[in-house]
């Protein structure tokens, strides 16, 4: 099967040092060379694309594992495997860091976060680590973020960014950009005033610290209208900057995503509540915020805008070609924007990629909805809408293949859910309690059509704004972040099937597909190693993912609902066979 001798005892060496560590500098994170997978989403533009082709759609039909890891934990592993000449480093669950050889799965070394024994958050995964110098940074979900020395895992310091006992703990990758390092805390469902926080790499003090919500004085604060019972609601209005987010570095610009209001029901915070559901545009030195596009205002139904836009150059608008933004938002519309390389971000059009029926059409200037109220959120009355509070689509991050010129996304349509608003005046915000307004038992989530399934894949051209092909997978939401390569394939998983499929990426044929032992949830990336191309994906189900599923198998009639996926967390590594 393969050329190298892997034996138990070699597999299991703990802390082995990692020799000739090589170096991550800005200009290797600019270029992003194929052989490594240096960011979370391979580029600084979120593109989640490989440049590399010897797996291709021709020869992935052989593609076979070559080795495994288990992480020996279980619940919802959600970090790509992150590869720099040939060392891997995979987050998982809990916040462990596992260093591996990315040719023979040896173990280098492992660390585990020291979260404290009475941590309890909603979301316990780790959406991956962030590379820079000499040094990998994983954030805790104790609301820490941790430089270690790369080449023993050892904890060089920390720096707390938020407080995870009032709702503040980190699911995100931190991002590296020019020697800091960004992260922001989840806590949207906690009444937590979200921010992202740069901190320093080397000193690991904080550089900058900027609120997604406006306090008295900065521009966007007159959003928050001071009436009704909350008049100070945006002290604790959520906005959470919940996933790592993608980088101009021509323009010098960060591009963010912002999560929903807190609580959810937006009449308990008047106003269009800026920068809530919104991708926002900012000074990667001083953390200044220099342009915003909000896709909903008073966002009432948890779907936030957490995913930062892809950065897409010479998208056609029309005749003209302008610097694009691209992003499927979990609202379910389909947004194309246009950026003046100054932090300005400007509507083009949306369309809609599944069944929305709370926005009515979309200004065809600005994209600003108008809102059909049957099925808008509120206080004190049941209230349901499409799709789901799980959006269109969730975090799972979608692709831009530049050869195809399309975008993969990772949908789920035929999904709704209702529940009544609450006034929650028995809790206090940012206390670490539940505050979405809600009570999750009343939560009722089902099939708009029982006859239909949930899961899709969609593929986009970018340029026409026209889907060319849709897989559809039937009884099974979609879970799986998407890779797309030069050699014409979509890699993806995230069903409850288990399985890990290969796609043609102009045609969507399914060309190969392989049971893992258990949901792969956490994205599939391509890399390279002496000459040789692998793709890596780590299986194992959990958190929301798997609890949707559990709600919708047992309502489920057909009998075609898979309820039983075992958990998990396996690494997988493939390629093709030695020829
Ligand atoms: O508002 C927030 O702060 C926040 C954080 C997270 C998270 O950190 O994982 C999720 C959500 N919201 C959320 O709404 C959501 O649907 C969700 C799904 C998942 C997941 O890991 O599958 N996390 C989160
Ligand atoms: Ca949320």
């Amino acid at each position: 099967m393969s050329s190298y001798s892997v034996s138990a005892a070699n597999l299991t060496t703990l802390n082995k040092k990692i020799e000739n560590y090589k170096t991550v500098t800005h200009t290797r994170l600019i270029e992003a060379a194929p052989e490594d997978w240096l960011l979370p989403k391979g580029n600084y533009e979120g593109w989640m694309y490989s440049k590399l082709k010897e797996i291709n759609s021709k020869n992935v039909s052989k593609l076979t594992p070559v080795w495994t890891y288990s992480t020996n934990l279980d619940s919802g592993h959600e970090a790509p495997a992150q590869i720099n000449n040939g060392v891997m480093f995979v987050s998982t669950p809990y916040n462990n860091v596992i260093a591996l050889n990315a040719k023979t799965g040896q173990l280098y070394w492992r660390y585990k976060h020291d979260n404290p024994y009475d941590l309890s958050v909603m979301h316990n995964t780790s959406r991956g680590v962030a590379l820079w110098g000499d040094k990998v940074y994983v954030a805790g979900l104790d609301g820490t973020l941790n430089a270690l020395d790369a080449a023993t895992g050892e904890r060089l310091c920390q720096s707390q960014i938020g407080d995870w006992s009032i709702g503040a703990y980190i699911t995100s990758a931190p991002t590296p950009v020019k020697g800091k390092i960004l992260v922001g805390p989840s806590g949207g469902e906690y009444g937590v005033r979200g921010f992202l926080e740069a901190m320093d790499a080397e000193t690991c003090e904080t550089a900058w610290k900027t609120y997604s919500v406006p306090g008295p004085g900065e521009a966007g604060h007159e959003t928050w209208k001071k009436e009704g019972k909350r008049p100070d609601a945006w002290k604790y209005g959520g906005g959470s900057m919940w996933m790592p987010g993608n980088y101009d570095a021509d323009e010098d610009i960060l591009y963010w995503g912002v999560g929903n209001g807190s609580p959810w029901l937006g009449d308990q915070r008047p106003g269009d509540n800026l920068y809530v559901a919104s991708s926002i545009a900012m000074d990667p030195d001083t953390g200044k915020i220099k342009g915003h596009y909000q896709y909903h205002y008073n966002d009432s139904w948890d779907w936030a805008a957490m995913n930062a836009p892809m950065l897409i150059d010479g998208l056609k608008d029309g005749e003209k070609k302008v610097k694009g933004l691209v992003s499927p938002q979990r609202n379910g519309y389909m947004y194309w924007l246009e950026r003046d390389g100054k932090g300005k971000i400007e509507y083009l059009e949306g369309k809609p990629f599944v069944a929305n029926n709370a926005f009515k059409s979309l200004d065809p200037k600005t994209g600003r909805p108008t809102y059909d109220y049957d099925h808008v959120p509120v206080t004190g009355k049941r209230v349901s809408y499409c799709p789901s509070l799980w959006g269109g689509k969730n975090w799972p991050y979608e692709s831009y293949n530049p050869d195809t010129g399309m975008m993969y996304v990772p949908a789920n349509d035929n999904i709704c859910n209702s529940f009544k608003g609450k006034f929650q005046d028995d809790v206090e915000p940012a206390s670490g309690q539940f505050w979405a307004g809600i009570d999750i038992p009343d939560l009722d989530v089902y099939l708009a059509d029982q006859s239909k399934g949930v899961g899709q894949m969609q593929a986009w051209d970018v340029n026409k704004r026209e889907k060319v092909w849709q897989h559809d997978y039937g009884k099974t939401m979609n879970w799986g972040p998407v890779l797309s390569t030069a050699g014409n394939i979509v890699f993806s998983a995230g069903t409850n099937d288990r399985m890990l499929r290969a796609f043609d990426a102009k045609t969507g044929e399914v060309l190969w597909e392989f049971p893992l032992n258990s949901t792969a949830i956490a994205p599939p990336v391509a890399y390279e190693v002496d000459g040789k191309q692998y793709i890596a994906i780590t299986a194992g189900y959990g958190v929301d993912p798997h609890w949707t599923n559990g709600v919708l198998a047992a309502k489920d009639k057909s009998g075609e609902w898979i309820a039983d996926v075992p958990e998990g967390g396996v690494i997988w590594v493939f390629a093709l066979p030695d020829a």
